[in-house]
């Protein structure tokens, strides 16, 4: 199980300064979920941490500096879904998948037969099977997103950033990938680190949950702790009523003004 620490992180776009002293610790094997209004900072944070933008601070994971760490062997620590990415159209749904497996193929040679198997597994645990075959510019919105989920976890890394995974699924997609998710941080001991816009979702699978507002961590704690009709009215601007669902974690209901 790896642990992940944050230390002082910023990242500046163009000239605007989007993050700014954020610290944070994910235990390993628990479930960090960010939250935050539209435009906050989530997707650039979890850019960040997947080393995909330029920042300053430190990400550890098991108290190695991934900075100093090659992408390959970075790749093999942390995988990273994006919540948008472009997809090579005429690609199939296996090759993309295939991706994942980069980290461990030789430079300039061929994936193993258990590349192919992990790859074969993950797609029929995403229920993304019978579209092994197909294009990715033949696929829905959600089947894309399903396999943007695939590609990050054949790649068998102990860490799991996935940005808004959920956003094009419907309702049973949505809780068999997060059931997904969860069964793997409970086999396998991965750490996962998630935005989640639904904060009822967030709140019910999250561990711990950091609040993003200001270019910083607004609040932070476990869901009950951020959860509440207070943080939420002044970082959201929205009208909520917060109830006490199943094993007392929080439910978010929006409220007509
Ligand atoms: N290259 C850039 N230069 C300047 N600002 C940028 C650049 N790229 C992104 N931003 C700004 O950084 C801020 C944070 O964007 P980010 O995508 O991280 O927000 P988010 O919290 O993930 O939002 P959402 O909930 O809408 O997905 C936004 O205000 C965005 O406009």
């Amino acid at each position: 199980m790896s642990r992940v620490e944050v230390r002082d992180l910023a990242v500046v776009l163009g000239t605007r300064t989007v993050l700014s002293g954020v610290d944070f610790e994910v235990g390993g094997g628990d479930w960090l979920a960010v939250i935050g209004a539209n435009g906050a900072g989530k997707s650039t944070l979890l850019r960040a941490l997947a080393g995909l933008l330029p920042h300053s601070g430190e990400v550890l994971v098991d108290g190695v500096p991934l900075r100093r760490l090659k992408p390959r062997q970075r790749a093999r620590l942390l995988a990273y879904a994006p919540q948008t990415p472009a997809l090579p159209a005429d690609m199939t749904v296996f090759d993309y998948a295939l991706l994942g497996r980069t980290p461990y193929i030789p430079h300039l040679g061929r994936e193993s037969r258990g590349d192919r198997e992990v790859t074969a597994s993950v797609l029929e645990r995403l229920d993304l099977s019978s579209f092994a075959s197909r294009a990715l510019g033949h696929l829905s919105g959600g089947e894309r997103q399903r396999v943007v989920l695939a590609r990050a976890l054949t790649q068998q890394a102990p860490v799991l950033l996935l940005d808004e995974p959920t956003t094009a699924l419907d309702l049973g997609h949505q809780q068999h990938v997060l059931e997904l998710v969860d069964r793997l941080r409970l086999a396998d001991g991965l750490t996962v680190v998630t935005t989640l816009h639904d904060l009822s979702l967030a709140g019910q699978y999250a561990d711990s949950m950091m609040l993003v507002a200001g270019g910083g961590t607004a609040a932070s704690g476990t869901p009950a702790e951020v959860l509440t009709e207070e943080l939420i009215g002044r970082h959201f601007d929205a009208r909520v009523r917060v109830a006490t669902g199943v094993a007392g974690r929080p439910e978010v209901h929006l409220e007509r003004p």
